[in-house]
């Protein structure tokens, strides 16, 4: 029998269970029950929302924009620095919440936390800085203005992988713009959103502002907020064949949309490396969240002349990571989100093994737990393998050998996805060519982590388009108006 866990927060006003829209708290019936991928245990019973509830947070939305939108961007900021402030001050019961529901290790929980309000800092400040501009008119009875303007209602649908980032930055910057929003949270990891929403409420933030509807009719909700004729734009974060979908539904009513959807990340490591630190990099970039990234190394390719000592070192190191409960002391890799999640990274590695491939370290289920795979290397791979065609999305590495850099930059662009390539070398020459080369949106050099809230994030190719964060982040949220003013001369 599962028993509903303690979930140790200083603040138990924190766990929340009911959507929240327009300012308030929305219970149902049924519930859905929100477990830990650590050990199958209910951590909650949360409402379970549907079609209704979306409509209703939509226009709780749409009647909230017109007094968002007329603040002054001074308003919303300080708006948004005092929930920033909160987010921060609850640092501890948020990343607690966070490791209880998704599994990563309670640092990394914690510094999603961080990053997450890192998006909110940001924003808040960039709200001050949406310039207009003027433009040189073809006659001088003329002058052209160009302001910019929230596009209106936002609507979000966000995945269980970073349950308070991914919420965080696009909830962030369409905030600063002036928008409202209405998100749709994975239902594995429902509690991180609610406990935003909370704080958000904690922080002044109007009623209809920030919405969010919790519900397991993926569908239906999912319908709603694609084609709902009161939503100017959605935003997404998951995978490129769901992502495919979300748009041509948001076709019907040709809504402004960005899509953060799958990669299938290189690490290069050419024989120029340092390879320690590529060693590091590596480490970091693959098995941070237990592989469970977009931007998760998902094929390392390796020069020749490097390829034993890389992969002696990296194995070295791979061994020595500590799994288990995320909760628990000094544990570095945590669960996966669910036993069918290791399944699926059990089924490529088998195919992969079938087809050549060897498995240097792990290569199977870990003991700790349904949902726990050991942190597993494969080499003798190729690129045509099912391990390197596919987004692994867990904690496996497969090692490529290649010959020269025009091999690996071809090998490493043979993919529909272009989210976030890495490698490393000291060659100031090859740094450009490579970093030129590499058909993604982003490229970490010597580098195996690359997100910050000043950092534009995001994809090329089927990896999606639009930017996160950074000075261009506020683009999809804003609209471009073209002010003509004629009749000077008169
Ligand atoms: O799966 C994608 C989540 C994005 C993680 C990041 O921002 O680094």
């Amino acid at each position: 029998m599962q028993t509903l866990q303690d979930t140790g927060l200083r603040d138990p006003q924190l766990l929340k269970c009911c959507s929240y829209i327009n300012g308030r708290w929305h219970h149902s019936e049924p519930t859905l029950a929100v477990t830990n991928p650590a050990n199958g245990e209910v951590i909650a019973e949360v409402s379970n929302a549907g079609i209704a509830e979306t409509e209703l947070a939509v226009s709780a939305a749409r009647n909230a924009f017109k007094a968002w939108s007329a603040k002054t961007a001074n308003e919303r900021a300080t708006l948004m620095r005092a929930w920033f402030n909160l987010v921060m001050e609850n640092q501890d019961d948020l990343g607690r919440l966070l490791t209880l529901e998704q599994g990563k290790p309670l640092a990394e929980a914690k510094g999603e936390i961080a990053y997450g309000a890192g998006f909110i800092e940001w924003f808040a400040e960039e709200a001050r800085r949406v310039y207009g501009d003027t433009i040189p008119a073809p006659s001088g009875d003329k002058r052209i203005v160009v302001i910019k303007q929230p596009v209106g209602v936002v609507a979000a649908i966000t995945p269980w992988n970073f349950p308070n980032a991914m919420i965080a930055r696009k909830a962030a910057a369409a905030l600063a713009a002036g928008c409202t929003f209405v998100v749709r949270p994975a239902t594995q990891t429902p509690l991180s959103a609610l406990a935003l929403a909370e704080l958000a409420e904690r922080a002044g933030i109007p009623a209809g502002v920030f919405n969010v509807v919790i519900g397991d009719d993926a569908k239906g909700m999912g319908k709603v907020l694609t084609q709902h004729p009161d939503i100017a734009k959605f935003t997404f974060t998951g995978s490129t064949p769901v992502g495919k979908a979300l748009i041509s539904q948001c076709a019907t009513t040709v809504k402004k949309v960005s899509m953060e959807l799958g990669g299938n990340a290189p690490f290069i490591v050419f024989d120029d490396s340092d390879i320690d630190a590529a060693v590091d990099g590596a480490l970091v970039s693959k098995y941070r969240n237990a592989g469970q990234t977009c931007v998760c190394t998902n094929r390392i390719l390796v020069q020749q002349g490097v390829l034993n000592e890389f992969t002696e070192k990296f194995t070295a190191a791979v061994a020595a990571l500590k799994t288990g409960d995320g909760l628990a002391e000094g544990t570095q890799v945590g669960p996966m989100i669910s036993s069918d999640a290791v399944s699926d990274v059990e089924a490529l590695v088998q195919a992969s093994v079938a087809a050549g491939a060897k498995v240097v370290l792990g290569g199977a289920k870990d003991g700790s737990g349904d949902a726990f795979y050991q942190p597993t290397i494969l080499s003798g791979v190729t690129n045509e393998m099912p391990i390197a065609k596919n987004e692994i999305f867990g904690p496996v590495s497969p090692i490529i050998a290649f010959e020269d850099e025009t091999d690996a930059i071809a090998m490493a662009n043979d993919t529909d996805y272009g989210l976030a390539a890495y490698f490393y070398s000291r060659d100031i020459g090859r740094i450009w060519r490579v970093a030129e080369g590499l058909e993604y949106g982003m490229v970490g050099i010597n580098e195996g982590i690359i997100s910050n809230a000043a950092a534009p994030f995001g994809g090329v190719k089927q990896s999606g388009n639009g930017r996160e964060g950074s000075k261009y982040g506020l683009d999809d949220y804003l609209e471009i108006k073209y002010l003509c003013m004629g009749g000077l001369n008169r």
